[in-house]
């Protein structure tokens, strides 16, 4: 192959020839991959030869069923949920392939009617529970997937918000005892999807439905969410396997029965992944879609992540594309420590939307301002029928010109952009688009030596927040007296090191009905003095 043209300050015809040598494309996915308008040359390419040998014998260790997720003593096993003859048990291979049958079967029969509500009605609705990956996931399939009239409405509790809640509950209606309740938590103590379920069965009971024929769980077995669903006898409960990750389950159950439910093609799905797998499994840079992309995002950032990776799928059924590759590449790669012990403070930001509409809000600054970025333009060839052309404008040739346009102008000022195209956008695209950015995101956290598997920070969190909600108990337990008390009262009768926390919580706490009061300037704080009624 002979030199890569450079990419800037080249003629067009120069710019033909770097894109015609740079693309990928696999024909029997119809996916073509474009980064010619990246900062990629001929000598990163050389100089990655050794790094990437390095990236793929780990990647190949991975699936053989190496503890990649060192800091936890994991396997990484999403790769074998699309192909289980992979798995190196072949006791966990047969356990994937049942699997994937019992929730191909359970969809249909929800579908059918042949599993009903209670009192043979059929179900109505789906109400997913689900944080994180266990939202996602769920979210984009359907999102991605779904079609006018076909399957369930899904409605989501995914997160802890009661406002969120009560518009959800809201949406359900009369609708709570035909409504199929999924409970999604891999670990099975998460707090969010734990509180979700607390209210959402309250409500179905108090609707007169009948909880335990209407729950599903999507969990570990034996996690506190699989032993309560087991002893109060669920409906369903489908596993989610300890080397499974929640950022990398949508090819699990996760993503699996949110598609069985919609009347979607799970299997294509699948199939697509798998293909993509075998693609990005190619032990050579220039031949590897997911190397190359890995390539580009390190020479764009300097392997430090100084460029945000910006997602711009022109289909509306990506939109959510962005949020779902936020939590795949930012906590996978958004780590304090890389596996030497050394600090890193690596990370990836991402974000974005879809095209053209953002176009029209922040890609202003994408062209002419901090250039901080990459764009990843995702293009559908196949467009809807249905659609005409009018007056002699198209709507699809539109959104294509804006596009390439929008590709030519960020050129132009030297930004840099990706361009994955798929010929049609279908179950099996989604598949080999995830199959894609996973494997991606294991090889470019082998170049910067972070464990991409597990989430440290995220526990961070949850500690903290239990800390204020165990601080919530102790003022709530002091001024259940009754008795007057400023901040500064109550912090040394706690021995508290801060009041700023029990500000905060009383703020929130007298701002609802909840027995409190406090008199004196809200700017002031040092001067309230609160009470309970
Ligand atoms: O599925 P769960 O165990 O409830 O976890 C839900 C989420 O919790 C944490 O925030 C993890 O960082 C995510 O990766 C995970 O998806």
């Amino acid at each position: 192959m002979s030199p890569l043209p450079p990419l800037n300050g080249q003629d067009s015809a120069a710019l033909w020839e770097r894109f015609r040598q740079l693309l990928w494309h696999d024909p029997d996915l119809s996916l073509w991959l474009d980064v010619s308008r990246m900062a990629l040359e001929e000598q990163d390419l050389e100089a990655f030869e050794a790094p990437f040998a390095r990236a793929f014998a780990a990647m190949e260790a991975l699936e053989a069923g190496a503890i990649a997720n060192a800091d936890e003593g994991r396997q990484v096993g999403h790769y074998w949920l699309r192909a289980p003859e992979l798995a190196p048990d072949p006791a966990v291979a047969a356990a994937i392939a049942a699997e994937v049958d019992r929730l191909e079967a359970f969809g249909r029969d929800v579908l059918a009617g042949t599993v009903t509500a209670p009192g043979g009605r059929p179900f109505t609705d789906v109400l997913w529970i689900g944080i994180g990956g266990s939202g996602l996931g769920p979210l984009l399939m359907l999102r991605a997937l779904e079609r006018q009239g076909v399957g369930l409405p899904f409605h989501f509790f995914d997160n802890v918000d009661p406002d969120g809640m009560a518009r959800t509950l809201a949406g359900l209606a009369d609708r709570l005892t035909t409504t199929l309740v999924i409970v999604v938590s891999k670990s099975g103590g998460t707090p969010e999807p734990h509180l979700g379920m607390v209210q959402a069965r309250a409500r179905v009971l108090a609707a007169g439905g009948d909880w335990s024929a209407q729950a599903v769980a999507i969990t570990m077995g034996g996690s506190h969410l699989d032993q309560e669903a087991k002893a109060a006898g669920w409906l369903r409960r489908f596993d989610m396997f300890d080397w499974v990750g929640g950022r990398t389950s949508i090819t699990s159950a996760v993503g699996l029965l949110p598609a069985a439910l919609i009347g979607a093609d799970l299997r294509g799905f699948l199939e697509g992944a798998a293909a993509m797998d075998r693609l990005t499994r190619v032990p050579d840079l220039r031949a590897n879609p997911a190397a190359l992309l890995a390539a580009s995002w390190h020479v764009a950032g300097g392997g430090q992540g100084r460029r945000d990776m910006v997602v711009l799928p022109y289909r509306d059924r990506l939109e959510v594309f962005s949020r779902y590759l936020q939590q795949l590449v930012m906590e996978s790669l958004g780590k304090r420590l890389d596996r030497d012990g050394v600090v890193v403070h690596q990370g990836l930001a991402v974000y974005g939307n879809k095209g053209s509409t953002d176009q029209h809000a922040y890609v202003q600054q994408l062209r002419d301002g901090l250039d901080n970025f990459f764009v990843t333009f995702i293009e559908v060839l196949e467009d809807p029928a249905e659609i005409p052309t009018i007056d002699g404008e198209c709507p699809a040739d539109f959104l294509e010109g804006f596009l390439q346009g929008t590709r030519a102008a960020l050129a132009e000022q030297a930004r840099q952009s990706i361009t994955i195209t798929l010929g049609r956008f279908d179950a099996r695209g989604l598949g080999a688009l995830i199959g894609l950015f996973e494997r991606a995101v294991g090889l470019y956290g082998e170049l910067v030596n972070v464990n991409a598997y597990h989430q440290p920070g995220v526990e961070a969190g949850k500690k903290a927040a239990a800390g204020i909600l165990a601080l919530q108990s102790r003022v709530e337990a002091l001024l259940a007296d009754g008795q007057p008390r400023s901040l500064a009262a109550i912090g040394a009768e706690l021995e508290l090191d801060a009041v700023e926390p029990v500000f905060w919580l009383l703020r929130h706490l007298c701002a609802n009905d909840r027995g409190y009061g406090a008199k004196g300037d809200w700017g002031q704080p040092e001067g309230l003095v609160f009470q309970h009624t």
